[in-house]
């Protein structure tokens, strides 16, 4: 048996006293304060004897609170207190509640005009320049500054809302619309959501603006302000395609519709999985759909994170690992085994090992796959490690088993053991060793504290490199002593754009013998025209490395106008660090706070620090 759960150390509620079956929200959204007003009735469910309710909150102003039990008003007094850098917690005080009793909650309270999960936009810094806009990004431990709720992924509830925003705006949610109204003022009008399929509150999702609808399929549309609707519909016109694949792999879709959202670019994420409705960056807009791979993998996430959650955000990877490598199987069913060879191949040698060697070190804690957060806010782990580290053990699992068809069967089976359940790393190693009770010498060969406990990298497992070996042939030619370098971009513009990805890569891997080759290769490729974004970001990475003076401009103009971390990060990173360019980008950044995320503020000051 797997041992019992330790708590989950993000969250100061007392979940396992009592838990929160459903919300109810009624909101207002107020885009002069730039806030959230309004109330929640929240239903608990007692499980053990309590006279306490402690839930998450995050600077929010409360302004009542009243707990009823069958029907009835029972004593509540509340009370604030802190609890550093995972916000505060809401305390209410009650006569014992008893097991089995099912209280009612009511919270009256307006959130800050600095709340951690709102980007509120004034209408000059949307993409349309017509209307303000609001999105909510609550991963991980953001929806506390905007309901007080347990915000740990080991709680799922159901939720329904009623949204009150100004007239013209559209409203969205991480839930089925279920129409909208005109509000008893007649000047706004109220939206009204069902999430009838429990979610850990990091799935709560809301956008507010002048948003398109461009239908896909029966159960797909993508919404955009107007001017990128068109384009945003050729770009994901694959999605229901992506989406059928998917529920081959992992079972039915539960969540009846899969629509997509294309945010503003200071969104700070590729995607977001949110149900019902994934949030998207525009950088995704490339024009030649090469970039569909994060909508599988948001698509993916339907199962693996929001069927099947982690407990804890120590236990990330099952959430993202498991998408990573449910992504990278859908590409494999669409594109071909030698495919998914080759994107499980860049994923390790692109992200995680540079990720462990160049940004933490081998040493450092954030390189382990199960963490240990304690206090610290989860966002400070965040990084690829999870994704990669924890697709490549998929993946090495699956070989040393050696029968891929009964790995997914055993992929199907594990999502339909734990869905609308939160599970930890244990509690899915031991249904690993009971479905393969058969192999157990196998699983036992694998170094498990290795690969789940320590820090660095882990062993490399086996790929096939038949895509990869092009890619790197033609890396050797620019970076072998020598060698001469190519003066046609043929073979190079016949490659897909992962494989001229893994050229740069490679080229960047190697960059101490590449000495100054950067204008003829920037020629020969045309990569200061490249629209696709991954590609454009490898090419600017590579100049900053090189120290290529002409590439200054075009970096600071894309950390400018790209507020997606995975881009902006990296490039500002390497612009603080070089002498030439260090001043010119942090008064650039310093000068831009005011249009961007604030997690993306946060996560630039610390490069400062
Ligand atoms: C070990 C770390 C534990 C928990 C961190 C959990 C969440 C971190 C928080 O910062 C939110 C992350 C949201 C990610 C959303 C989408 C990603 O898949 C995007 C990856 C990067 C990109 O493609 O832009
Ligand atoms: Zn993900």
């Amino acid at each position: 048996m797997a041992p019992p759960h330790p708590r989950d150390p993000s969250t100061a509620s007392n979940y396992e006293q009592v838990v929160v079956s459903h919300y109810a929200l009624n909101w207002k959204i107020d885009f002069e304060k730039n806030n959230i007003i309004g109330d929640i009735v929240a239903n608990l469910d007692v499980k053990q004897d309590t006279s306490n309710i402690i839930l998450d909150i995050r600077d929010l102003t409360v302004h009542s609170v009243c707990l009823r039990l069958n029907n009835e008003m029972i004593r509540s007094d509340f009370s604030s207190k802190d609890n550093g850098a995972l916000g505060q917690k809401l305390v209410i005080t009650t006569d014992t509640l008893k097991s089995g009793d099912k209280p009612v909650l009511e919270i009256k309270y307006e959130t800050s005009n600095q709340a951690a999960a709102l980007q509120f936009l004034a209408a000059e810094q949307t993409t349309d320049r017509v209307a303000p806009y609001l999105f909510s990004q609550c991963q991980a431990i953001n929806a506390r500054s905007i309901i007080p709720c347990m915000d740990t992924p080991s709680v799922k509830s159901t939720y329904e809302a009623d949204v009150c925003v100004p007239t013209g705006l559209t409203c969205l949610m991480s839930a089925i619309g279920h129409g909208s109204k005109p509000s008893e003022c007649g000047k706004r009008i109220v939206f009204s959501f069902k999430q009838p399929v429990s979610i850990p509150s990091y799935l709560l999702a809301i956008v507010v603006g002048h948003l398109e609808r461009k239908d896909i399929s029966e159960r797909c549309a993508v919404w955009a302000e107007p001017s990128q609707a068109e384009a945003s519909l050729y770009e994901f016109a694959e999605t229901e395609k992506i989406l059928k694949v998917a529920e081959d792999v992992a079972g039915p879709y539960v969540w009846g519709r899969y629509d997509l959202v294309v945010l503003p670019a200071t969104f700070p994420f590729g995607g977001m999985e949110n149900p019902c409705l994934t949030f998207i960056t525009p950088t995704l807009l490339a024009g030649d759909r090469s970039l569909v791979n994060v909508i599988a993998h948001e698509i993916s996430h339907s199962w693996t994170g929001n069927l099947v959650t982690n407990f804890s955000w120590e236990h990330f990877w099952l959430n993202e690992g498991f998408t990573v490598f449910l992504e990278r199987k859908i590409h494999g069913k669409m594109f071909g085994e030698l495919e998914r060879q080759f994107e499980s191949e860049c994923g390790f040698e692109e992200a995680l090992v540079r990720t462990v060697n160049d940004v933490f070190g081998p040493e450092h804690e954030y390189t382990k796959l199960v963490q240990n957060l304690g206090n610290a806010d989860p966002d400070e782990a965040f990084s690829s490690i999870p994704y990669e580290k924890g697709s490549a053990l998929l993946f090495t699992i699956e070989q040393a088993l050696g029968d891929n068809d009964r790995f997914e069967k055993f992929l199907r089976s594990y999502i339909q053991k734990f869905s609308y359940k939160s599970v930890s790393t244990e509690e899915w190693k031991e249904y690993l060793y009971d479905v393969f009770s058969d192999k157990k010498i196998i699983l036992d060969n694998i170094d498990w504290n290795l690969w789940l406990h320590k820090s660095g990298l882990p062993p490399k497992p086996h790929y096939d490199s038949t895509l990869m070996k092009a890619c790197k042939e033609l890396a050797a030619k620019w970076t072998t002593e020598g060698s001469e370098t190519p003066t046609d971009g043929e073979i190079f513009a016949k490659m897909s754009n992962s494989q001229k990805l893994a050229v740069i890569d490679a080229i960047r891997v190697n960059k101490g013998t590449f000495g100054d080759r950067m204008p003829e290769l920037t020629a020969t490729y045309k990569l200061d025209q490249a629209k696709n974004a991954e590609l454009k970001f490898s090419w600017l990475m590579l100049g900053l490395e090189n120290k290529w003076t002409p590439i200054v401009d075009a970096s600071l103009a894309f950390a400018l106008s790209v507020g997606r971390m995975k881009y902006c990060k990296p490039i500002y990173r390497s612009l603080f660090c070089w002498s030439a360019t260090r001043d010119r980008a942090i008064s650039q950044f310093k000068a831009n706070i005011p249009n961007m995320h604030p997690i993306t503020v946060k996560a630039i000051q610390s490069l400062l620090k």
